[in-house]
């Protein structure tokens, strides 16, 4: 099996960004499983912008708080109502369903007064605000008018008289009022209260049936949230409901309307919005993406969790990762999610006011809109709040706010109405928790929860019960509010600007080079596939700048001096290697050999050139000038679903075993592509002791291009049809290429699939004596050929002996991890010959390129007669003729 150039995800932030293990099918289902815990400064984490200045929100805390301060809510005070608003202690539990706009007042001193919760003083009637205006007609965004009423947000309980009777003012009341303006569109809310039955809800003993609901909603609905003659502060819980309702409805996928507008920039797949987006969004498979600790973006694809939300200016998600596959297409939740890395790196982002962009897929269900293309970017936002839930286990959510909240969201559709405007209702209702000391917002209507999971009433209302799923309607208020930040202004454009390149030799092979174009004239994303440059496949946009190439001279490496001198070897092997050397044409030929198989040998060799190779006429450091100007052709081939990372050309015979890409004739390649050919025809014969010419020829040499930090990983050049023989003339900068037997030979064990069961067997190949348990494994070989057991029967055996095997490692040995028998240092001009039929199917070898640029040519022997018809290239495969003879170098 070919594994190899999978190093593509070397682009992702791996520290950052969602693992690779869980291969989630919904974006918004991974997180990275090795999170480190990164502590976020205490001071950090609790302040919050006020205004442009920076206040300490939670300073009230108790200085010997026990509970995480991680798992706190965060919150990004909107405003100082948190200062004003009273405590209320409910008394039963019918008035517990009743949210009640109360929290803890917020004291300027130090100390939490967390005494006061027990020890009612002065009750009184809690104030009731009565300070309320008659409707008016405003303009909404759009200028389209709506009508709106002022209610009193502070010190206001959307209770009636009778329950404020029983409410317990347990805390001095404050006199400051602040009155809020309330953009309720009733028009709006009838029509989709109307049109659409509300997601259905078992009965609970705190909330009516969806029926009433609806019910009251519509009876209500003109007293509601729009008290024309009534004080809105008569609102009960019904209309709270109504209106969580309408904010929240969703519409299927098929049946969402079309958007007003169009997104910045959209892509066709995840390769190119991640290669295009590098730095702001580069996750290949998770939702989530973040850098040095600090969010930045997220994905949302696919349903998400049940109370995700995504309005026209607040999302609700979870935390990505802790899922499992569930069945062919789901994924569900595995474990706890725990406030980790993802967490702090949310909670930095709130405290840093560092925006985070928000990308969606065509498969989310909550946009409001029918998504034009398969991934949108939406837009810039604000982090506000995050805290832990619970369904069958912990769940971490993420509050989202547009950034900027004064344009309307393209994806709003046309003719769409917001049934509230953000802020209109006030912030939300706050409260400590009585255990933990934690200030948290009352998400959802059926009360305030505690939403520390350190702590022992962590999801408990304030009677001590836990609320069923039923009950989880969103407190519009805590929906709606509005976070305002210092700065709202989008820190950069989706559509980044071109590349541009430099004068500097060298620096056009950075690693950015190969970032993708957001295109300038249509906003698709689009990978870099061209050596050329980069072309727009949605509007044909092309930005080809010219590169400056870097000289011979710039790739002497210092570290590795060279002369007219044999050079010294910078390779190393294990003890077992035999290694010869061998010293012919200015070459250190260095043998590796080792077992191969029970009875064969195979070779490595090296060939290390010295200052006298790299400087011949048509030698190295020409054709490493040559290449870098004329060569032309050279793509990002396709695999499965993704790009190579590096550029490749072929020529000669067809290789189609990577990846399916084009073949030109030797007769139209560059003079350096036949010139390898030739001198790697030479090196093969003069290092195997074979000196007839033109007896096995290669006839094929894949040409691979490695910009900064581009590699292949291990893999092996053994697909069926090929000689045995590959060599390899490197160019540029240094490479590491290494070699080491395969898992499955080395530790005897391989994972297979029979029977509908993933199983893990013990493999029937001949172990080496240097591999563990060889011992026992020849013991088990013998039991297995004299037992000829039928072959469910003996997959069953052989799943018996791997798990001795397994039981046999001294303890903290690896039964996985193989070790690199041989690494090469090569060196620009240098040679690599592997011999030997079992090499590549026993061993696998990888190349990591420690520079800013390399080439690779490649040759080998395509066997006649493997080809199809089909495969066959339209031109006559002409064999490159023999020149080259080592004259010019012979020493
Ligand atoms: O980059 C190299 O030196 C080797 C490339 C290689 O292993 C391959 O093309 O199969
Ligand atoms: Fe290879």
């Amino acid at each position: 099996m070919d594994t190899r150039h999978d190093s593509f995800y070397d682009f992702e932030d791996k520290s950052d960004s969602a693992g690779l293990a869980d291969m989630p099918s919904s974006p918004l289902s991974s997180i990275p499983e090795d999170f480190e815990l990164q502590q976020v400064p205490q001071d950090l984490q609790n302040t919050a912008m006020s205004g442009n200045s920076v206040v300490r929100e939670e300073s009230r805390l108790p200085s010997n708080s026990s509970s995480s301060v991680m798992s706190n809510i965060h919150i990004a005070s909107p405003d100082n109502a948190l200062l004003e608003s009273p405590l209320f202690v409910r008394r039963s539990e019918r008035k517990r369903k009743v949210p009640s706009r109360s929290s803890e007042p917020a004291d300027t001193d130090d100390v939490f007064q967390a005494e006061r919760i027990e020890t009612p003083q002065t009750p009184v009637r809690p104030f009731k605000q009565r300070k309320t205006s008659q409707p008016r007609n405003t303009r909404n965004s759009r200028g389209e008018k709506i009508a709106t009423a002022s209610m009193s947000h502070v010190n206001d309980s959307f209770v009636s008289d009778e329950e404020a009777e029983e409410n317990v003012l347990t805390t001095k009341q404050t006199d400051t009022s602040r009155v809020v303006k309330i953009k309720v569109n009733p028009q709006r809310l009838g029509q989709i209260l109307d049109s659409t039955p509300p997601t259905p809800l078992p009965t609970s003993p705190f909330l009516p049936s969806p029926q009433q609901i609806l019910q009251m909603s519509l009876d209500s609905e003109p007293n509601v949230l729009l008290p024309a003659s009534q004080s809105a502060v008569d609102a009960s819980e019904h209309d709270l409901v109504a209106l969580s309702l309408a904010v929240t409805r969703k519409v299927p996928i098929d049946q969402k309307p079309s958007p007003r507008g169009q997104p910045e920039i959209w892509a066709e797949n995840r390769h190119t919005l991640c290669e295009s987006l590098t730095g702001l969004y580069a996750s290949w498979q998770g939702s989530y993406y973040g850098k040095n600790g600090v969010a930045k973006a997220f994905m949302l694809d696919g349903n998400g969790h049940a109370r995700d939300h995504l309005d026209e200016n607040v999302i609700i998600l979870r935390a990505s990762g802790s899922m499992a596959k569930d069945g062919e297409n789901g994924m569900k939740q595995r474990e706890d999610q725990e406030p980790k890395h993802q967490y702090h790196a949310m909670v930095n982002a709130i405290t840093q006011q560092s925006p985070i962009a928000v990308i969606c897929g065509d498969k989310n269900s909550q946009v409001l809109s029918k998504m034009p293309h398969k991934y949108n970017s939406l837009d810039w936002y604000k982090a506000t709040h995050v805290w832990t839930e619970r369904d069958k286990f912990n769940v971490i959510k993420y509050r989202l706010e547009k950034l900027d909240p004064d344009t309307i969201a393209w994806w709003v559709p046309t003719h769409f109405e917001p049934v509230v405007e953000l802020g209109a209702l006030g912030s939300s209702l706050k409260q400590y928790c009585t255990s933990c000391k934690k200030q948290y917002d009352q998400v959802y209507l059926c009360g305030w929860l505690c939403l520390n999971s350190k702590c022992e009433k962590f999801w408990c209302l304030p009677d001590g019960s836990t609320p069923d799923a039923a009950q989880l309607i969103y407190d519009p208020r805590f929906l709606k509010q509005k976070t305002p930040w210092a700065n709202e202004q989008a820190p950069i454009s989706f559509r980044f600007p071109l590349y541009t390149t430099s004068a500097i030799a060298g620096e056009d092979y950075k690693a950015e080079n190969l970032r993708g174009m957001t295109c300038p004239e249509c906003g698709k994303c689009n990978a870099r596939i061209k050596w050329e440059g980069w072309e727009c496949s949605g509007c044909g946009f092309e930005h080809k700048p010219k590169i400056t190439p870097l000289p011979a001279a710039s790739i002497q490496d210092q570290n590795y001096p060279v002369t007219d001198a044999y050079p010294s070897s910078h390779d190393s092997a294990l003890p077992h290697v035999k290694i010869s050397v061998n010293f012919s044409h200015n070459y250190r030929w260095i043998t590796y050999r080792f077992k191969v198989s029970a009875t064969e040998e195979g070779e490595v060799v090296h060939g290390i050139a010295n200052k006298v190779v790299r400087e011949e006429v048509k030698g190295p450091n020409e054709m490493w000038e040559h290449l870098q100007t004329n060569c032309q052709g050279l793509v990002r081939r396709e695999l499965s679903n993704a790009l190579m990372n590096s550029f490749t050309m072929n020529y000669g015979m067809p290789y189609k075993f990577i990846a399916a890409g084009d073949s030109l004739p030797f007769t139209d390649a560059p003079w350096p592509v036949t010139e390898a050919v030739s001198r790697l025809n030479w090196a093969d014969r003069i290092t195997s002791g074979d000196t007839v010419r033109d007896k096995k020829k290669f006839n094929e040499l894949y040409l691979v291009a490695y910009l900064q930090d581009q590699s292949m990983n291990y893999h092996d050049d053994g697909e069926k049809g090929l000689g045995s023989t590959v060599a390899t003339l490197s160019l540029g900068a240094r490479a590491e290429m290494v070699f080491r037997p395969k898992s499955f030979f080395f530790h005897g064990m391989k994972s297979i699939d029979y029977d509908r069961k993933r199983m893990t067997v013990m493999t029937k190949d001949e172990p080496l004596p240097e591999f563990p348990n060889y011992e026992l494994r020849k013991q088990y070989l013998a039991e297995i050929k004299n037992a000829n057991l039928p072959e469910g029967e003996e997959k069953e055996r052989l799943a018996e002996m791997a798990t001795a095997l397994r039981a046999a490692y001294p303890p903290k040995q690896s039964c996985t991890r193989v070790e690199d028998w041989v690494k090469l240092s090569l060196g620009h001009g240098d040679i690599v010959i592997m011999r030997g039929a079992h090499l590549q199917k026993y061993y696998e070898h990888g190349v990591s390129p420690k520079g800013l640029m390399r080439y690779a040519l490649t040759c080998r022997t395509v066997l006649p007669g493997h080809l199809k018809d089909s495969e066959l290239p339209d031109y006559e495969v002409d064999l490159v003729q023999d020149e080259y003879d080592g004259s010019r170098i012979a020493k």
